[in-house]
């Protein structure tokens, strides 16, 4: 579903500032995986998101998405299929519009119809309807702005969204960061059911080893702009972070430093 072939990504190209933020990253995600990202600070896991979902233009390489070579498409063409859920609660949802208003541009995004005729009465039940699902009580909120919303509400109406219309991929850029670990487990928990209910394809980026082991079904860790290993089936599901840190050292040949990452 999602393929990177050699791509390479340099920022600042031939000024002292230069940075190889990827360095020649393959990576192929079949049509129904959760990936799990890990890596230390810089280590190019946003922009491999970014790459995927348009932002960042390639120096070498080529993006495809479901089969089709998007390596030159804009994001506005590339988000039919894809959608983002961000570490900042505020970044998924707009604070003025209320709920439902939030849920009709959500469906706008993939349908050829306008907001007008989005936030009539069938789009309230279908929103209604998905909110429900939360537990969270929102579907009797439908009218009230989405600024009212705690943090972990609105992360909550974020994933909701970004899973609507034809959304094939979910990109998770480390989007339970910002919560507390209760509300952060019970985000993790809905992603969890919405990518297995949807049969979509996710990619997850996060700073937890234990997050990356527990979510989906392979984990995938960048160093330095390149994959430095990629873990699936029983080898994954026997790890610790351990001995997540031991195939580091045994890879790179040194110890991993980044408190970020270990303490996530
Ligand atoms: N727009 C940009 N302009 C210049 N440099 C950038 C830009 N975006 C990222 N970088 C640099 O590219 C490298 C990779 O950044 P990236 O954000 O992908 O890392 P990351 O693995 O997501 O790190 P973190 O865990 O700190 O978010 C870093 O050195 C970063 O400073």
């Amino acid at each position: 579903m999602i393929e990177l072939s050699e791509v390479h990504v340099t920022f600042n190209k031939d000024t002292p500032l230069e940075t190889r933020a990827l360095r020649g990253v393959d990576l192929n995600v079949p049509k129904g995986q959760f990936l799990t990202i890990i890596g230390s600070n810089g280590a190019g896991k946003s922009t491999s998101l970014n790459v995927i979902a348009g932002h960042t233009k390639l120096e070498v390489g080529h993006v495809k998405i479901d089969g089709q070579d998007v390596t030159n498409w804009p994001v506005y063409k590339r988000s039919k299929m894809l959608s983002r859920v961000f570490q900042d609660p505020k970044m998924g949802t707009c604070e003025d519009l209320s709920i439902l208003e939030n849920f009709a541009l959500a469906h706008g995004r993939t349908r050829p119809r306008g907001f007008r005729y989005a936030v009539g009465a069938s789009m309230r039940d279908e929103a209604a309807e998905q909110l429900k699902v939360l537990g969270l009580g929102l579907e009797d909120r439908l009218n009230d702005k989405v600024g009212l919303l705690s943090g972990g509400q609105r992360q909550a109406v974020s994933l909701l969204m970004a899973a609507t219309g034809d959304t094939k991929v979910l990109l998770l850029d480390e989007h339970t960061a910002a919560l507390d670990p209760k509300t952060a487990d019970f985000v993790l928990e809905l992603t969890k059911k919405i990518v297995d209910d949807l049969k979509l394809t996710a990619v997850m980026v996060t700073h937890s080893m234990a997050q990356a082991l527990h979510t989906g079904e392979r984990t995938v860790m960048f160093h330095r702009g390149k994959i430095v290993f990629d873990a699936g089936g029983a080898e994954r599901d026997n790890m610790e972070v351990a001995d997540l840190l031991e195939l580091f050292k045994r890879e790179q040949g040194e110890e991993l430093t980044d408190d970020a990452l270990l303490l996530g």
